[in-house]
């Protein structure tokens, strides 16, 4: 069987041990490998010939990507989870006390208990590749560094610094690693072995101090200030998670007791934190996360199609929208984007909006000028269907105007190839109806952006009936290469995320003319798990935007869309969101404070104001519930119709697109943690008093009588 890590001895006296996972595109860890790499370090003390080790990985874009997550997936006790824990620590400590030096050489992703793995090792060096990326991610599994991590990074980078990145899961470039001091050195790959040799030659050398301010050395060096750091983490940790996620407390506790009573009281209280987490309905749910969106990469959305490689992008409209898919087209997969519009100044808006982002990795230090102004060169603009002939995806990102669309259709296919795929970004309207203007409709296809599109993970990729295999395949590959996270559905009014989404909606504009008040609805959702409340959502996307959305979908969809009549009066108000200061919230230098409701809305919605702002918390729960059940009937109806193709798509949608809490796995993976039968009861508790908009839908009602689940 082939060997994981292999030792070789060069004449100098370094030996090189070089993890290569045989037949895994990538390194990660498992109980497995114990016994291999204990004979190993065994043969390093035994050999006196052997002055110094370097530890590289025999992949070619990855040092080691953490522990297996498969392998932390199928423990079925804390005690097997805490074994492993255990396992990680005791080969971490035989590592770290080798008598000679031991340098990690870091290229690519050095992750989770990758980093850990190297921060045993006495000394760093990594390559400025841009592949390197060092950080303990496990947080966004719902996990902790269990491998020692929680105990050396502190004591390495400093505790405020370790606790930032514990509780982030941020992933650290080479430059800023080097600057906290996680690594000695970064060089260049191909001196990346060399300078690891060099640095195991000039001996062992006494663990180096945190580098750290003049502030957090007075914190950091006393019980007083350390306790200070940690109470404030944990102040903040609560304001962010809302006490959802039992993780980050645990990384607290880790680094607070490993500091106060030393590192093998902290390993210990690290092994038990680790077990109880891998245990957790959370982290559980989190990890299904982890494996859809991996097998997702692997799918071209439409079976065994192949795509076409795409060489040149034309955005129609350049717009918020249109500059955004503009900047990624650029940016991100690095093809040449040429933006039309019908006015110079939306066409010099669209460059702006793509110089802002990029100027701001320069200022961050993320890129050299020189890279920005490459990246703008692939951005050219035009007010006429000019050097467009070539292009072989045009994104339309227009008003929500069929006729105009119609328009474009017939323009893409007059002025570009036979082969040129015409994607539209529409938010509502049926890619079937726009495809009615084409001669050649199987290159006719949805993708749905989400704003701010240079953040929002998720695109819908929408095929109608006619759009052929392999123009779904490309515009998949595509929105791929934007660095998104496609799914595909298939078309109908508001496809499947503004689908759930507009009931929600329209169920919390409901709750509030019942008077609750905009906060405590807010709150509620908050609470809930969303990163934003309905009100404040609907602020930000435009009040105006959702107005436009509900007739077509109460039209296409039935009754249970219609949206509260009362909200007309927040339009005749000119009350459309943030976009023109005038929401469920104040404003510019109106408001006084950070967020503060404006209260005028109630009185032109005809309510007084409420004298309860929704604190009680039976009261927020009650109002997520019927928020969130909306959503969670409607996913499923959306599933029963075949609009998305899976209950896997249909997290990854939410999650993705609307930001449904992730700690809960997505609507799927939530009923089936709730169960179909309950799910049930409620909706038809809710019915009894509100009326059919809460009707469960035939699916869920068969699984509520045969107890079925999504997933097994
Ligand atoms: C004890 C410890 O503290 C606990 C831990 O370490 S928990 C794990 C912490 N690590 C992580 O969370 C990192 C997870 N991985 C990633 O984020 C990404 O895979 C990556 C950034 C490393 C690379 O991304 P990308 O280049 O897009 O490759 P991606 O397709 O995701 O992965 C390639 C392969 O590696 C696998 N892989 C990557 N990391 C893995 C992990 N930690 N466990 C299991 N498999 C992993 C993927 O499943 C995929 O397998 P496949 O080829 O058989 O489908």
């Amino acid at each position: 069987m082939d060997k994981t890590f292999n030792l070789t001895k060069r004449e100098d006296g370094i030996a090189v041990l070089t993890m290569d996972v045989p037949g895994e595109t990538m390194n990660t860890l498992r109980a497995e490998f114990g016994p291999e790499i204990s004979q190993v370090l065994a043969e390093i003390k035994a050999d006196s010939s052997i002055k110094g080790l370097v530890l590289i990985s025999g992949k070619k874009d990855s040092f080691v990507a953490g522990a297996d997550i498969s392998m932390l997936d199928a423990c079925e006790t804390a005690a097997d989870a805490k074994q492993l824990s255990q396992q990680g620590h005791v080969v971490f400590n035989e590592l770290e006390s080798l008598t000679i030096p031991v340098v990690a050489a870091i290229n690519g992703a050095c992750l989770g208990g990758g980093l850990e793995l190297a921060i045993a090792c006495h000394q760093r060096v990594c390559s400025d590749n841009n592949k390197t990326v060092m950080g303990v991610p496990e947080v966004q599994l719902g996990l902790l560094p269990g491998g020692g991590g929680t105990q050396r990074l502190p004591r390495l980078v400093g505790i405020t610094t370790a606790l930032d990145m514990m509780l982030t899961g941020k992933q650290l470039r080479p430059k800023q690693a080097l600057k906290m001091g996680l690594v000695d050195d970064m060089v260049p790959d191909s001196i990346l072995l060399q300078t690891a040799v060099e640095m195991a030659l000039k001996g062992k050398r006494a663990p180096k101090k945190p580098k750290l301010s003049l502030v957090n050395r007075l914190l950091e060096g006393s019980n007083i200030g350390r306790n200070i750091i940690f109470d404030q983490a944990g102040k903040q940790v609560q304001k962010k998670t809302q006490g959802n996620f039992p993780a980050p407390d645990k990384i607290i506790d880790c680094v607070r007791q490993g500091m106060a009573k030393g590192m093998v009281k902290g390993l210990e209280v690290e092994a038990s934190h680790f077990s109880e987490l891998v245990l957790s309905k959370e982290s559980a749910a989190l990890r299904s996360i982890f494996f859809a969106t991996t097998e997702m990469k692997k799918e071209s959305g439409a079976g065994d199609a192949k795509p076409r490689t795409i060489k040149k992008v034309m955005v129609l409209g350049g717009g918020l929208m249109g500059g955004g898919i503009a900047s990624v087209t650029t940016t991100k997969a690095k093809i040449p984007a040429r933006v039309k519009d019908i006015s110079e100044q939306g066409l010099s808006n669209a460059l702006s909006y793509a110089y802002k982002l990029l100027d701001k990795g320069v200022k961050r230090r993320h890129m050299t000028p020189a890279v920005r102004d490459n990246l703008m060169s692939l951005m050219t603009t035009t007010t006429e269907y000019k050097g467009i002939k070539d292009a072989d995806i045009v994104v339309e990102a227009v008003f929500e105007d069929l006729d105009l669309k119609h328009q474009m259709v017939k323009d893409v296919e007059r002025e570009c190839g036979e082969h040129t795929i015409f994607a539209s970004n529409t938010s509502s309207l049926p890619i079937s109806q726009i495809a009615e203007a084409a001669s050649r409709p199987e290159n006719v296809i949805g993708l749905h952006y989400f704003s701010p599109v240079e953040k929002m993970p998720l695109v819908e990729v929408i095929a109608h009936k006619k759009t052929s295999a392999e123009t779904i395949a490309t515009t998949v590959a595509f929105a791929r290469k934007q660095g998104k996270t496609p799914i595909v559905v298939q078309d109908g009014a508001g496809f499947y995320v503004n689908r759930i989404l507009a009931l929600y909606m329209n169920e919390a504009a409901q709750l509030l003319l019942e008077g609750k008040s905009v906060e405590g609805l807010d709150k509620a959702l908050v609470k809930f798990g969303f990163p934003v409340g309905p009100m404040t959502l609907l602020d930000e996307v435009g009040i105006d935007v959702g107005a436009k959305i509900s007739p077509i979908l109460e039209r296409e969809l039935g009754d249970r869309f219609k949206a509260p009549a009362a909200f007309d009066k927040l339009l005749s108000d000119d009350r459309k969101g943030r976009k023109n200061n005038k929401g469920f919230y104040l404003y510019g230098s109106k408001a006084k404070k950070a967020k503060q409701v404006d209260t005028s809305v109630y009185g032109i919605l005809g309510l007084s104001t409420p004298v309860n702002n929704g604190a009680n918390s039976s009261e927020l729960a009650e109002v997520s519930q019927r928020c969130v059940v909306q959503m969670l009937n409607e996913a499923v109806r959306c599933l029963e119709e075949g609009i998305i193709a899976s209950p896997r798509d249909g997290d990854i949608g939410a999650i993705f697109g609307i930001g449904f809490p992730p700690f809960l796995g997505g609507p799927f993976h939530y009923i089936d943690t709730l169960g179909a039968k309950d799910l049930v009861s409620k909706l038809e508790a809710y019915q009894g008093v509100y009326g059919d908009r809460f009707k469960p839908c035939n699916q869920l009602v068969e699984m509520a009588s045969s107890g079925a689940k999504f997933f097994s």
